[in-house]
């Protein structure tokens, strides 16, 4: 047997092209383009790739994009000050600050910071305390896109068996959260867990989300289940080249057991920009009343 590998890039290409006709169809209806305030702190390689292309998704689906980048040395207070001119800006409907910050700022202060309504990255304590209410909220991406996949494949998650393997506020908790939503019975693994692999082998759905290169083994999937592969993990480079990226599940094993599974890279990751913009046009939407 071999699992179907989920092309996320087909899947968020078709999310954005289906955003830039809604898109389309808000400015006409509202005179109004939604905006997006991207801010990066410092010089992070990935991080200056990542704001890139968010920006430039943005455009293209008929969005404005408004960025930031601000030096290493920038102060809390100073990044504090630009996300409160942000919040009152009417032209911004979205403020997204890229992470990881540098550790001289505090992370949690800075996303609560952002005005709810335009925390398109859905971070801040009242999107997550809705989310966990059953109320509306604004869903962080990587998880809203990764339950867009699992639906896709599955339709209805009713009863169905989910292990989320990590624990962090911006993937693995509202992932738990949504899928319970969805009336899966939900477990949360993490370092801790007794017989993880046991755990894991009892899922019909296994969402990987640990930042720990290959580290779920064919041995740990139950026969067909659908696997989500968080994880985006830089192996060290080889001969001075740039070193291969795997996910948190070894693929080539988990492929002759899954059922369905995200490949690592061009699964869950191309999925996040598109759950952004979905967030932001979303945003729009309920700020406009
Ligand atoms: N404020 C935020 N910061 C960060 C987030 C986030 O959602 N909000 N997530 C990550 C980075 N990220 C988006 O910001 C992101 C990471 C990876 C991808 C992606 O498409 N990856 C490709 C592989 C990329 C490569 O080859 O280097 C893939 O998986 O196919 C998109 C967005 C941390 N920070």
């Amino acid at each position: 047997m071999s699992a179907e590998v989920i092309d996320g890039k087909a899947f968020a290409d078709g999310l954005l092209r289906a955003l830039e006709d809604d898109v389309r169809a808000f400015k006409k209806e509202h005179d109004l383009v939604p905006g997006l305030a991207v801010v990066v702190v410092g010089h992070d390689p990935a991080s200056q790739i990542y704001v890139g292309s968010k920006a430039r998704r943005t455009v293209e689906i008929g969005m404005r994009s408004y960025e930031h980048r601000l030096e290493e040395a920038t102060s809390e207070a100073d990044l504090l000050a630009l996300i409160r001119r942000l919040n009152s800006a009417p032209e911004v409907h979205g403020i997204l600050v890229q992470l990881p910050l540098p550790p001289h700022i505090d992370d949690a202060a800075v996303l609560d910071a952002i005005a709810p309504e335009k925390d398109v990255d859905g971070f801040h304590v009242i999107n997550a305390g809705r989310l966990a209410t059953g109320q509306s909220a604004l869903v962080p991406c990587t998880p809203s896109g990764c339950l867009q996949l699992l639906k896709s494949i599955h339709g209805d998650l009713a009863g169905m068996r989910a292990l989320v393997l990590g624990r962090s506020n911006i993937v693995g908790k509202p992932m738990a959260q949504l899928l319970l939503a969805e009336s899966c019975t939900v477990t949360i693994a993490h370092s801790r867990t007794r017989d993880l692999p046991g755990e894991c082998r009892r899922a019909d759905i296994l969402v990987a989300a640990v930042g720990r290169p290959r580290m779920v083994k064919g041995d740990w999937i139950k026969p067909g289940a659908t696997v989500i592969d968080v994880g985006i993990n830089r192996l060290p480079a080889v001969d001075g080249g740039k070193g291969k990226i795997v996910g948190d599940v070894d693929f080539e094993e988990a492929l002759a057991v899954a059922g369905h599974i995200t490949p690592v890279p061009g699964g869950v990751g191309p999925m996040t920009i598109a759950c952004l913009l979905q967030n932001t046009l979303k945003a729009a939407r309920v700020q406009i009343g």
